[in-house]
């Protein structure tokens, strides 16, 4: 690929390729735009098919954390890390370690914090070679596990797009199609639960699976056949791109709201979403709990704050449908909008000179 040709696209300004032979540590740091603060985004670990493939999905997800705490209103800017291997077999203290020391390099210009294939306990591990690690153990004075808090976050962008689906935020009785009941999935199939929607639930992990239809009394279908399920609400929160030209028409959704990453394949799919009256809450606004939660580790942690905070997701739903109906224009396109018009209007008044330590003549 032509790398640099890729970053000017999209004003990507920075790009760590990390190896370390003996733990067996191949991690790409991808820092997107730090406009409004340090890059802050999860280290996601998976097995991709190629290099390139693990370079495009660094890049395509920092870009979405910075659109992420730019709509979630954090001074933050956007990144994200991926390690190539496989989260069960390959990870081992020395690998998280030597990673951990690159990022202290790289001095505060990125933050982490989990991702699918990290956990908690990964975080410790990084923690003993850098401070610029977020969601580590409670028993810091941490958040812990950012999951639950980006489940309720979904939830409640859920309730808003069932609102301007149907008239009602009630989801009592509603039947929602869950793609992944992996760590986000399973709290947010909790709070469905508790509020009366009926679920249907699908995971490449029959455990997974299992836990939720035993919790949850949720009913279980393959992972092929979760688009064809006759449901109101499509809850993608596995991995991305499940949104695509071959799953939109298969779909009898009302509206599309999940925890998953980058669940347009492509922006154009937006389109379409829009152009059938499908209501699509725009992922990285409505993914945003957990990044909040974690993001308040930098104030001292304090969960009342964190979670008030998250609460604020089913109006900044709301506010993207608002700005896409004013604007004519699909929810991913309304989000992008809000998220580039604060970036820029931060930038605009962070513009003025402010005397530092370098510009004390007295000092000279
Ligand atoms: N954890 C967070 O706080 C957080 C925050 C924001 C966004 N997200 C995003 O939400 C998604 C889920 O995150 P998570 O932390 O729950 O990850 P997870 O790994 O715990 O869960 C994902 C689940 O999806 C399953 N899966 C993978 N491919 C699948 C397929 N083709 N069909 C069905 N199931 C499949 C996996 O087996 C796993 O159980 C990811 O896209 C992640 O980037 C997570
Ligand atoms: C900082 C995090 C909790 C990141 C999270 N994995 C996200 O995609 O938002």
């Amino acid at each position: 690929m032509e790398l640099f040709k890729y970053m000017e696209q999209d004003e990507y300004e920075q790009v760590v390729f990390c190896q370390d032979k003996d733990s067996g540590l191949k991690a790409i740091i991808a820092i997107h735009d730090t406009t409004l603060g340090p890059a802050l985004g999860g280290t996601r670990m998976w097995t991709y098919a190629s290099e390139e493939d693990a370079v495009i999905d660094a890049l395509r997800l920092s870009k979405g954390m910075t659109y992420k705490n730019a709509a979630a209103g954090l001074n933050l800017g956007g990144g994200k890390t991926v390690i190539i291997g496989d989260p069960k077999k390959d990870k081992n203290e020395a690998m998280l370690r030597a990673f951990g020391r690159y990022i202290q390099g790289l001095n505060g210009r990125y933050i982490t914090a989990e991702d699918v294939g990290t956990t908690v306990e990964d975080m410790d591990t990084i923690y003993q070679e850098t401070n610029y690690v977020t969601g580590i153990s409670q028993a810091f004075g941490s958040s812990g596990n950012p999951s639950p808090a980006t489940a309720y976050g979904v939830y409640r962008g859920m309730k808003a797009a069932a609102k301007e689906a149907f008239g009602t935020d009630n989801l009592e009785g509603r039947v929602v199609a869950v793609q992944g009941v992996g760590n986000v999935a399973y709290h947010l199939c909790r709070h469905l639960h508790e509020e009366g929607a009926q679920l249907v639930v699908t995971d490449i992990d029959q455990d997974a699976v299992q836990r939720a239809v035993d919790d949850f009394e949720a009913k279980a279908v393959d992972p092929n056949d979760i688009y064809d399920v006759d449901c109101d609400i499509y809850a993608p929160c596995a991995l991305g791109a499940s949104v695509n030209d071959d799953t939109i028409s298969r779909l009898s959704a009302s509206v599309i709201a999940g925890s998953a990453n980058n669940q347009l394949a492509e922006s154009r799919h937006g389109d379409i979403l829009y152009e059938k009256g499908i209501v699509y809450a725009p992922d990285y606004v409505i993914n945003a709990g957990g990044v909040i939660n974690v993001a308040d580790e930098l104030y001292g942690y304090n969960r009342e704050r964190a979670m008030k905070k998250i609460e604020t997701i089913y109006d900044k739903i709301a506010k993207v449908f608002e700005i896409s109906k004013r604007d004519d224009i699909p929810t991913n396109v309304a989000a992008d909008r809000m998220a580039e018009e604060r970036i820029s209007s931060i930038h605009h008044a962070r513009s003025t000179f402010l005397q530092n330590e370098h510009h004390v003549i007295s000092r000279r």
